[in-house]
């Protein structure tokens, strides 16, 4: 959790959905959800396509109107307060700036609208500028600025009249991967910063792990898994969530009177957790970084589990090589190991053995 999170009561978090739904007549766009933040965490919405994320974030920007529900900001309730008075700032993917304004006029605007004085808004222009890196840009249009330099304007504007939570919808969608991260960074510093709430909507599951407190993993109009970025990567509960987030290795099989699971042509494996129930089927998750690799001669090593096969493929990711290898029986279970040069990765067709414990297995519900 953030350190500039504070842990209180109901009454003191930023903000607390109850029931929160919303129907568009026979399309349930987000069944009936809770959720809360305290004041100063950093909050993900993430999620395939469709999954809720805009709906849960517009109605509580007050765009959109729940059908049932409550929602309360900093203990008020604010489900039927109109947008303008809610104090939540926004910061959308496409930046939204006035395109024939200054910089200067753009991060001026809501203070404008709050009728401050020229003195007040020079001030606070000012140091929303200094703090997203933009001093001496106030004379450019948006035209002239590149994309990052355009979405740090989208912050300041937001930032300027200290909104109590600050919602961004897919904030870097539009940079390219390296300046996707440097922003990332920025953002994340800025929340450390000026300890405000915020609630974050991306796609990019990485974006999600690197930059939150929780992370709210949506799926088909509600929440699958609420939780840190370890507790969904390390701890996820079902397999959509395990298949969501990171690589994941999913094996199934039906446990034998020795606690063993039985998997696909006879081979057993040790499992998770005390003493599963004879006859009981599962589905474990095993991350391929927690898998090692071994020689068909070496001595198994550590690992409680081992399973021999042929190498399907490796692919050289540059730090990091995935190597997919194929049991005699059709499981096919990829590996991540730090990448050697070329003439000492596996090849495919080479026979290995895979190596893991099982206590880096976790027992995952199929279903959700
Ligand atoms: N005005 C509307 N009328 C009817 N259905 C809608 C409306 N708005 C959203 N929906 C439906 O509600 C569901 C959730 O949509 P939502 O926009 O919240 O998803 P999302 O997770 O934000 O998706 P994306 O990542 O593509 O933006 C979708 O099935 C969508 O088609």
């Amino acid at each position: 959790m953030h350190k500039n999170a504070v842990l209180a009561g109901p009454s003191d978090h930023a903000i607390a959905l109850m029931g929160v739904s919303k129907t568009y007549g026979p399309v349930t766009a987000l069944r009936p959800t809770d959720l809360s933040l305290v004041k100063g965490e950093f909050l993900t919405l993430l999620g395939p396509s469709g999954s809720g994320k805009t709906t849960l974030l517009n109605m509580i920007a007050g765009a959109t109107v729940p059908t049932t529900g409550r929602i309360l900001l900093e203990g008020r309730d604010i489900t039927y307060t109109p947008p303008r008075e809610r104090g939540i700032g926004m910061v959308f993917q496409n930046y939204a700036l006035m395109p024939h304004m200054s910089v200067f006029d753009n991060v001026a605007y809501p203070l404008r609208v709050r009728r401050e004085s020229a003195k007040t808004i020079r001030e606070k222009v000012t140091e929303a500028l200094e703090r997203v890196g933009l001093r001496g840009f106030e004379n450019r249009k948006p035209r002239q600025l590149s994309g990052g330099q355009q979405q740090r304007v989208g912050i300041a504007r937001c930032i300027v009249y200290s909104p109590a939570i600050i919602m961004m919808d897919e904030p870097l969608g539009a940079l390219d991967k390296n300046l996707r991260e440097q922003m990332q960074g920025e953002i994340k510093r800025l929340h450390k910063d000026l300890g405000t709430t915020v609630i974050y909507v991306t796609h990019d599951q990485e974006e999600a792990l690197n930059m939150s407190d929780r992370i709210s993993l949506m799926r088909m109009g509600g929440i699958a898994q609420l939780g840190t970025p370890d507790e969904l990567y390390f701890r996820p509960r079902s397999r959509f969530v395990a298949e969501f987030i990171g690589e994941s290795n999913l094996i199934s099989g039906r446990i034998n009177g020795a606690g063993r699971m039985m998997i696909a042509g006879g081979q057993s494996i040790a499992v998770p957790g005390d003493e599963p129930c004879e006859g009981s089927e599962l589905l474990v998750l095993v991350r391929p970084e927690k898998i090692r690799i071994c020689g068909i001669d070496q001595p198994a090593d550590d690992g409680n589990n081992v399973l021999s096969g042929k190498v399907a493929s490796s692919s050289f990711c540059g730090g990091m090589t995935r190597v997919t290898v194929e049991t005699e029986n059709g499981l096919k279970i990829s590996a991540k190991m730090m990448s050697n040069r070329a003439d000492s990765r596996p090849e495919p067709g080479e026979r290995l053995r895979l190596c893991w414990s099982a206590v880096d297995m976790v027992v995952v519900d199929p279903e959700r």
